[in-house]
């Protein structure tokens, strides 16, 4: 089971290098992004996220939707560990995988096979686990013999089937993804779809931010719409896209 729980939830990043005088001692809506004000001390603060409070069970493929700077990111950061809270309650039970960034930690001077290493052990596997795994792995990633010269020397589409193939071998019960990826030439991006797809069904919740109607509507079945932080509605996906980006 898996479980996603927040209370009032906000997050407020503080600013150290830059000046509150023109800024008034309470928050304020600006025209994109987050919301700027001034702390008690003066210091300027950006409020990323204002006051959440939802409940994500198993089954919930959520999509989030919002303008540029609404604060997406943000919640996929802090539902996976980067952030903390600055103010309530962020409750998780379940193991978090995250998609947001499927090229951390590859080392271009390292060869491929020490690179599935590498991402594997950021991914939370047991090195044992990796060995077990790495033929197929290598296999899916077809590099063949490149799989152990530096990266370094790859095309930008083999260091992505590189960094998809070894990303997509968890199968954690909360999985948040930025965007549905799709790597690879049209071969390679047949079966990297099957196993995108392989990944999302097997996850209890699956947390996905993105910008694109279709892919909220194929792939979700609730969506939370985010504005200035704050959250503006929380329904199904009819109903939100359509309030969201019209018609
Ligand atoms: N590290 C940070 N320091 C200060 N402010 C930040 C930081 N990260 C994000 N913000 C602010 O938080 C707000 C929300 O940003 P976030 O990146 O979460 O938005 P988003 O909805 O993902 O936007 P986009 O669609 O443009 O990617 C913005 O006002 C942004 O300026």
């Amino acid at each position: 089971m898996a479980l996603i729980d927040f209370k009032n939830v906000s997050v407020d990043f503080p600013i150290y290098n830059a000046s509150g005088r023109s800024l008034k001692k309470h928050i304020m809506q600006v025209a994109t992004g987050g919301q700027l004000g001034a702390n008690d001390q003066g210091r300027v603060i950006v409020r990323a996220l204002e006051n959440l409070s939802f409940t994500f069970r198993d089954g919930d493929r959520v999509g989030l939707v919002g303008h540029n700077g609404a604060g997406k990111s943000t919640l996929l950061r802090l539902l996976s560990g980067v952030y903390e809270p600055s103010s309530g309650i962020a409750r998780m039970e379940g193991e978090v995988g995250s998609l947001l960034d499927i090229s951390l930690g590859i080392d271009a001077e390292a060869t491929g096979r020490e690179n599935i290493y590498i991402r594997g052990a950021l991914l939370g596997l047991k090195r044992g686990e990796v060995t077990r795994q790495i033929d197929e792995i290598i296999q899916f990633s077809e590099l063949g013999d490149f799989v152990d010269m530096p990266v370094r020397t790859y095309s930008t589409g083999m260091h992505m089937r590189l960094a998809f193939a070894v990303s997509t071998v968890v199968r954690p019960q909360i999985l948040l993804m930025d965007e549905w990826l799709s790597v690879g030439d049209e071969g390679f991006r047949h079966k990297a779809e099957a196993r995108m797809t392989e990944v999302v069904q097997s996850t209890n919740i699956l947390v996905i931010a993105s910008h694109s109607r279709d892919l909220i509507m194929h792939t979700c079945n609730r969506v939370i719409w985010l504005e200035h932080g704050k959250l503006r509605m929380d329904g199904d996906p009819a109903t939100v896209t359509a309030a969201y980006f019209g018609g």
